[in-house]
């Protein structure tokens, strides 16, 4: 590309970052202001002006998240006119655009126009910088008559995508807003409503494309999406790590990240399942078993029971009890909500014996003492909860795994060898299997104790107190014209503190195991069960969600084969499919013989062969027989990039100790040793990969495409290699 292109573009370049630098600079000293102003006046003014001291720091924030290649393209169109695109909007003091943001319709077609549908573009430029500079200028023609010769002899430079696609890895994924392809475009501005499922083999971008999806999401519904949330879930801890810059990156912190692991507030699962008890566990037929281990703990007592109330004995009949449980069920209410219906029939029925034993009519005071002496009279209380036992969620599932005659009576249909499968001692730490097991329980117990549903109203109270105090902020910003567009009025409201420190829609949102998100993006979403199923979609009733993954992947034992398989039973079909088709990680030799060793590993499984972007000499070896593993790590290594070993979970200490690295993974360090489960959805410059003869397929196929430039195989080898590789 001509020096004199670039030097052209570096001036517009360089309007843009003095208009950043202004905003900011403007910002700064709004900011000072307000602090400046001090701790007089009344508490409604010191709220507001907190509030707006947090506002103006967030901006700054956002402001300073869009410094790395806030301008990265340009749409020439055939009246002439020109357009920048960048990672926000911005425009000058008289309104005019400077940038426009990635994600408002007019930056469409910087994604979408092809040289066979250009619509009004004549040429898209990419433009790419470092700190500030403009270092590479590259075009697509998409429309060469247009042009007139000065123009047209200003072409070349290379390719922005490759350009990316070839940098070294970090250990932290980065956005890939200068360069999304048109296929994935489609699927990140595809509308907010219903549930898109992306399939697409390993490497083609599904994780960048929900987390764009997300922030486009947000940008182009703002006011549904900041009250309501987004929640992400990913398959661990040290994904979401991995994934974590993006989002702000793209000028987004609200949305809640999370693991199934992480779901139930206030639960931790910290221990890996055995494949057996996950399939159990993860299976759709749990829930009538957490169903009928509630109703199992509502019974009528065989006979009658005699309880003690001060001087007086009552009866407790079954026929009494069977009366009140069913006016409790008829209320639908969950089984500790409806425990309540439950005791106030039988104690009103225990206060008619006790009026007729003294023959006299109670009413009123008289009345209320007599209920309250039975009601907490030790046998009552005894017999009340034989009949209605109030249950937390963790104490039924615990009881389950703990106690064989409990999961007998509430899953009589398991063999008594996957009973004793799911046998745990009662101190045993959650698992991952668990969580949706819990929070089905949860769900069919409601709020278990007096604590739990005063907690509830105040949340109740605190959603309604806050609905004003989004119409006032709505008013703010109608007079003020604080926020410059990019703040609304959900989100000044947030900032508004009448006492203590008020949450914002996200931190409220993931302490709440009740809460109900506006969209829902899945990640990985190939590994979840049906049980997981149930809790995800029970967060998102509006059925608004983005769903991503590759069914060849699949690695749990009790995750999905097939999408219609998973998703049918819980959606009636009420899905649309998009299919992403070009791998941008690996090149195109090592994800031949990737697909390859999968196919020859399970002939009968559908593996479809992505289209590499690219492939690289040299990119997949073998060996050599016998090589100290230490020194295959570092002939492997490419200076300034990551390299990952991968081996099984069983040999990861074996390894460690072998290369001298510590227990702790730390994605940002040079070389680190993973389990083929734990590389999911991460990648690295060079994998180094150890006995992939002892892994199932889909870790197998998982862990052989992480690398980007280089993967050696050593130790046990998988069949169906390609005979060249060896
Ligand atoms: N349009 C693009 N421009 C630049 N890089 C891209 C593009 N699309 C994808 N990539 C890069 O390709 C790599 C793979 O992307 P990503 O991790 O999203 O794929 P994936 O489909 O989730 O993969 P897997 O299922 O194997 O985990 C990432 O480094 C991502 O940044």
């Amino acid at each position: 590309m001509t020096t004199s292109e670039q030097a052209r573009e570096q001036l517009v370049v360089d309007r843009v970052y003095s208009r950043l630098d202004e905003l900011r600079d403007r910002t700064r000293a709004q900011l000072a202001r307000v602090r400046r102003e001090g701790p007089s006046g009344t508490h409604q003014n010191r709220s507001e002006r907190d509030s707006f001291a947090t506002l103006y720091s967030d901006r700054i924030a956002q402001l300073d998240a869009v410094e790395d290649q806030l301008v990265f393209g340009r749409l020439d169109l055939r009246d002439e006119q020109s357009r920048y695109i960048g990672r926000i909007g911005l425009s000058d003091d008289e309104h005019t655009p400077v940038l426009t943001d990635w994600r408002a319709p007019a930056a469409r077609p910087f994604y979408q126009a092809t040289a066979a549908d250009p619509g009004d573009v004549v040429r898209r430029r990419h433009l790419q910088t470092r700190a500030r500079q403009v270092v590479a200028v590259e075009d697509d023609v998409l429309d060469a008559d247009a042009l007139d010769d000065e123009a047209r002899a200003g072409l070349a430079g290379e390719g922005a995508l490759l350009a990316a696609l070839g940098a070294h890895r970090t250990g932290r994924m980065s956005d890939i807003v200068a360069t999304i392809q048109a296929e994935q475009d489609a699927v990140i501005r595809s509308p907010l409503d219903g549930v898109l499922v992306v399939q697409g083999g390993p490497g083609t971008g599904k994780t960048a494309v929900a987390l764009h999806r997300a922030a486009y999401l947000l940008y182009a519904h703002r006011d549904r999406l900041t009250r309501s949330g987004v929640l992400l879930l990913g398959p661990s801890d040290v994904f979401l790590g991995y994934i974590s810059k993006v989002l702000p990156a793209l000028g987004e912190t609200g949305v809640v990240s999370t693991t199934i692991a992480d779901l139930v507030p206030g639960i931790r699962a910290s221990a890996r399942e055995g494949e057996v008890a996950a399939r159990l566990k993860g299976d759709a037929a749990m829930a009538r078993v957490i169903a009928r281990a509630v109703r199992a703990r509502q019974r009528v007592p065989d006979a009658p029971r005699e309880v003690r109330v001060g001087s007086r004995t009552l009866v407790v009949h079954p026929h009494d009890v069977e009366a009140a449980q069913a006016r409790a069920r008829r209320s639908h209410a969950p089984h500790n909500t409806a425990r309540v219906t439950f005791v106030r029939a039988m104690l009103q029925t225990l206060a008619r014996q006790y009026a007729e034993q003294i023959g006299a009519d109670l009413a009123g005071d008289e009345l209320a003492e007599v209920v309250e002496d039975i009601r907490s009279a030790r046998d009552v209380r005894v017999a009340l909860n034989l009949a209605w036992m109030p249950l937390t969620a963790t104490g039924l599932v615990r009881d389950l795994w703990s106690r064989p005659d409990r999961l007998a009576e509430a899953a009589p249909r398991l063999s008594a060898a996957e009973r004793e499968a799911l046998r745990r001692s009662p101190d045993a730490p959650w698992t991952e299997a668990d969580v949706p097991l819990i929070d089905e329980a949860a769900e069919l117990l409601g709020a278990s104790t007096e604590a739990e549903r005063a907690e509830r109203d105040r949340r109740a109270e605190a959603e309604r107190a806050r609905e004003d105090e989004v119409a006032y902020a709505r008013e703010t910003i109608r007079s003020t014209g604080v926020g410059g567009g990019m703040v609304t009025a959900e989100m000044l409201a947030d900032r508004f503190v009448e006492t203590g420190p008020s949450l914002t829609t996200a931190e409220r949102a993931a302490a709440d195991r009740e809460w109900t998100y506006g969209h829902v993006v899945v990640d990985e979403a190939q590994e979840l069960s049906a049980m997981a199923w149930r809790a995800i979609l029970r967060r998102c009733p509006s059925r608004s969600m983005t769903i991503v993954g590759d069914v060849a992947q699949t690695s749990s034992a009790a995750g999905a084969r097939s999408w219609p398989d998973v998703l049918d039973p819980v959606l009636r079909g009420q899905w649309r499919l998009a299919e992403l088709t070009v791998n941008y990680r690996t090149p195109a030799s090592i994800m031949a013989a990737a697909v390859a060793v999968a196919r020859a590993h399970d002939p009968s499984a559908a593996v479809a062969e992505p289209t590499s972007a690219r492939d690289l000499p040299d990119a997949l070896g073998v060996g050599p027989t016998g090589a100290d593993l230490a020194e295959v790590v570092a002939a492997e290594s490419v200076a300034g990039g990551t390299t990952a070993v991968i081996a099984p979970e069983s040999a990861l200490s074996a390894v460690r100790e072998r290369l001298g690295l510590a227990a702790r993974l730390d994605l940002e360090h040079d070389v680190v040793v993973v389990d083929p489960v734990t590389s999911k959805g991460l990648e690295f410059d060079v994998v180094v990969l150890v006995d992939a003869a002892a892994m199932s397929r889909g870790d197998c196929y998982v862990a052989m495409t992480r690398a980007t430039r280089r993967l050696r195989l050593v130790g046990a080898l998988p069949e169906g290699l390609p005979p060249s590789t060896r």
